[in-house]
């Protein structure tokens, strides 16, 4: 069992080239156990090309992925999520015609591959399983402050709302470690603060996250580790006060970095 600190995450010399773009070229980084991790870069660094391999929904050209000690690289995302790895979409996913409590319910079995109908014409403990999965997404509502919203359609939820409810579809399988896209975007400054309040107390139940964002602000101030990119390639990894100081990443921000010269 990994214990906080620990690596629970580690991709060694991961690549994915599209055409002749190295989108991801040789990436090795190393995400704590309980931990939180920022990875950040201009666009177009690979980003969300990294989340997308690591998370199974892109193959590698090359390379590992190593989740809890074990190689994850080629599973399909639906046994990568149930193994505990769950991510979250820049743009949320929910299924908007129906209600927020059933997005909610419906995550497990469906990220599971498993389809829902059969499952519940299969099994005479469905009920008892329905009534377990009920209460518990009715638990992660509650904390992520959307249970007045459970009977309403996914589909008139703010953007802010949104995020939060993909939070609640990933917190129904427990997971070490989640990796958000994102979480910031397109969400109001209120819902901003209450995102980094769930975050944080997550954090504080001994929950992982890597996290894309371009927030900077709130990059510094809950991220412990973080991992620059550019150009497909790690240029830097340190503290926030490390990151802040170093010329490279600001040169990586306003475009005038050659990262060849740098490796
Ligand atoms: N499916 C694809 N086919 C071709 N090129 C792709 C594909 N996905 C990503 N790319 C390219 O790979 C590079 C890295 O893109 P990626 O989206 O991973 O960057 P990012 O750091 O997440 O950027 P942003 O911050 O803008 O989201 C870009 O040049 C992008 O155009």
């Amino acid at each position: 069992m990994t214990q906080t600190g620990d690596v629970i995450l580690q991709t060694r010399g991961l690549s994915r080239s599209f055409g002749a773009l190295m989108a991801v070229d040789g990436v090795d980084i190393s995400v704590k156990a309980g931990q939180i991790t920022g990875l950040i870069g201009p666009n177009g660094a690979g980003k969300s090309t990294l989340f997308g391999l690591i998370a199974g929904e892109v193959q590698p050209s090359a390379g590992e992925v190593i989740f809890d000690g074990k190689p994850i690289s080629g599973l399909r995302p639906d046994r990568i999520f149930r193994a505990g790895l769950a991510r979250t979409f820049q743009i949320p996913r929910p299924f908007p015609q129906m209600s927020v409590l059933e997005n909610v319910m419906l995550s497990a079995t469906a990220q599971s591959g498993e389809t829902f109908w059969n499952n519940w014409f299969r099994s005479g403990l469905v009920a008892a399983e329905e009534r377990r999965s009920r209460e518990r997404a009715m638990e992660v509502l509650a904390f992520t402050g959307l249970a007045d919203k459970a009977r309403d359609l996914a589909g008139v939820l703010s953007g802010g709302q949104q995020k939060l409810l993909e939070l609640a579809r990933v917190m129904m399988v427990d997971p070490p470690l989640i990796l958000l896209d994102e979480p910031t975007a397109g969400v109001n400054p209120t819902l901003i603060e209450t995102l980094i309040d769930k975050i944080v107390a997550l954090n504080e139940r001994g929950v992982a996250f890597l996290i894309v964002e371009h927030n900077m602000d709130m990059v510094m101030r809950i991220c412990r580790h973080i991992v620059v990119m550019a150009q497909g390639r790690v240029i830097f990894e340190g503290d926030p006060a490390g990151v802040m100081k170093e010329q490279r990443v600001v040169d990586a921000y306003l475009g005038d970095v050659s990262v060849g010269e740098l490796a």
